[in-house]
Parts: C-alpha cells; sequence; structure tokens
C-alpha cells in the first residue's frame, strides 16, 4: 500500500495559467520518485480522467522534434484543465531504459532502425516498464474506478489486471511534425497503438 505524502496547489502550463495540485507519496516500490497532478479536483469527481504519462525529457522538456511526448503532455494539461483529470508522471524515462540509453537508441535511429530495432539492438526489450507503481498512487488517492487517456492497449492492460475498472478510453491526437512520423508509424505497427494518424489536432 501506498500513501499520499504531501498535496499542494500549484499552477501549470505554458503560461502557469492552470490551477492543479502536485503529489507525491510514500510506500512506491521501484525507487522513482512518481508523481501526481490533479486538475480541478478530479479525485472528488465519480470516474476521474486520467494519463500515465511516462517521463520523456526531450520531449516533455524540450519540445524534441523525434517524439510526440511534450505535445501529448500539452493536450493532457489543457483537456484536464476544461474537463477536470489526473496526471500520473511516471519516471520512466525511455520507455524505462534511462535517458543515457535513449540517446544511444537514437543514435542507431539516426542510422536506420526504428525505436524498437535500437531497443532490442543494445539488449533491451522493446518496452521496460511496469505500471504497478501507478496502481498504487491510484489506490493512494483512492481510486478504482477511471477514464484512461492513452493510445497504448499495455496501460489499459495493466490497470485491467489490478483491477482498476476503466470504463472509458480516451486517445490523444496524433501530434505529426517533421522528424516523428517513423516514431509514431513504429508505435502502430509493431507497438500496437491505437494512434489514429489521420486525428490530428485542431488548430488554435
Ligand atoms: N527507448 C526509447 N524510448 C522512447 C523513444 N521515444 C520516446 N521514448 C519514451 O517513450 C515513452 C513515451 O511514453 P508515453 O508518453 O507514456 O506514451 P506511450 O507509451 O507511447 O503511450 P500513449 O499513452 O499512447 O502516449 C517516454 O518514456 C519516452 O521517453 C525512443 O525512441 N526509444
Ligand atoms: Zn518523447
Amino acid at each position: 500500500m501506498a500513501e499520499v505524502r504531501a498535496r499542494v496547489k500549484l499552477n501549470v502550463g505554458q503560461h502557469s495559467h492552470i490551477p492543479a495540485e502536485i503529489v507525491s507519496f510514500h510506500g512506491l516500490k521501484d525507487g522513482e520518485e512518481h508523481v501526481a497532478l490533479i486538475f480541478n479536483e478530479a479525485d472528488k469527481n465519480e470516474v476521474p480522467l486520467i494519463r500515465m504519462h511516462s517521463e520523456c525529457l526531450t520531449g516533455d522538456v524540450f519540445h524534441s522534434s523525434r517524439c510526440d511526448c511534450g505535445e501529448q503532455l500539452n493536450e493532457c494539461i489543457e483537456t484536464m484543465h476544461e474537463q477536470g483529470g489526473i496526471i500520473l508522471y511516471l519516471r520512466q524515462e525511455g520507455r524505462g531504459i534511462g535517458l543515457y540509453n535513449k540517446i544511444d537508441a537514437y543514435v542507431l535511429q539516426s542510422q536506420g532502425m526504428n525505436t524498437y530495432e535500437a531497443n532490442n539492438h543494445l539488449g533491451f526489450d522493446d518496452d521496460l516498464r511496469d505500471f504497478s507503481d501507478a496502481v498504487l498512487m491510484l489506490q493512494a488517492m483512492g481510486l478504482n474506478h477511471v477514464k484512461l487517456m492513452t493510445n497504448n492497449p499495455r496501460k489499459l492492460n495493466a490497470l485491467n489486471n489490478a483491477g482498476i475498472e476503466v470504463d472509458k478510453v480516451v486517445g490523444t491526437h496524433a501530434h505529426i511534425k517533421d522528424g516523428n512520423r517513423h516514431y509514431l508509424e513504429a508505435k502502430v505497427k509493431h507497438g500496437s497503438h491505437m494512434l489514429d494518424m489521420e486525428k490530428v489536432p485542431e488548430k488554435k
């Protein structure tokens, strides 16, 4: 069992205009400092929208052209600002292989491998992530019934297997840009992602 350690208000988003709360935890298992961001007191709603977002320093912070992580994170923050929701920000950089190994994988991708081939070439499986700490975080916040924002069936399976009831899966948009099309196509073809490459975000 994990427990909430601290919960405090902060504003987030590109203009620090979105009210939220950040939550830390005691008793998580993998030793990483995972956090939750709660929008509009979503944990008090009956069935909150949640996202399990794996850390991507290059995408989330630097808006790298190689992936869609930063855009997905912004999309979730905007959606949850409107509807309420909870982001579990999971410190699982590089699908669990870590930042330096991901950069090594990028070197191989620059030479023509896809994202999974590069992982395998380095001696890693396609995806090392385990979502049991995400389940502990949900349980610590008293949630066993959610809507899930993802295109990744592994995340849905992880919740189902842990007895968390998922009412609905909400896909994110395809954030295609110069440099990430092959990455997104590999996720659809080899990673079974339910990403609709035609579902582009509306221009604001
Ligand atoms: N190993 C490796 N990891 C990558 C690469 N590109 C992005 N990542 C990592 O992939 C993870 C993306 O995770 P999520 O944002 O949870 O997305 P997802 O599993 O693709 O599923 P969605 O919920 O549909 O977005 C992050 O940890 C990134 O750092 C890559 O080329 N190689
Ligand atoms: Zn990324």
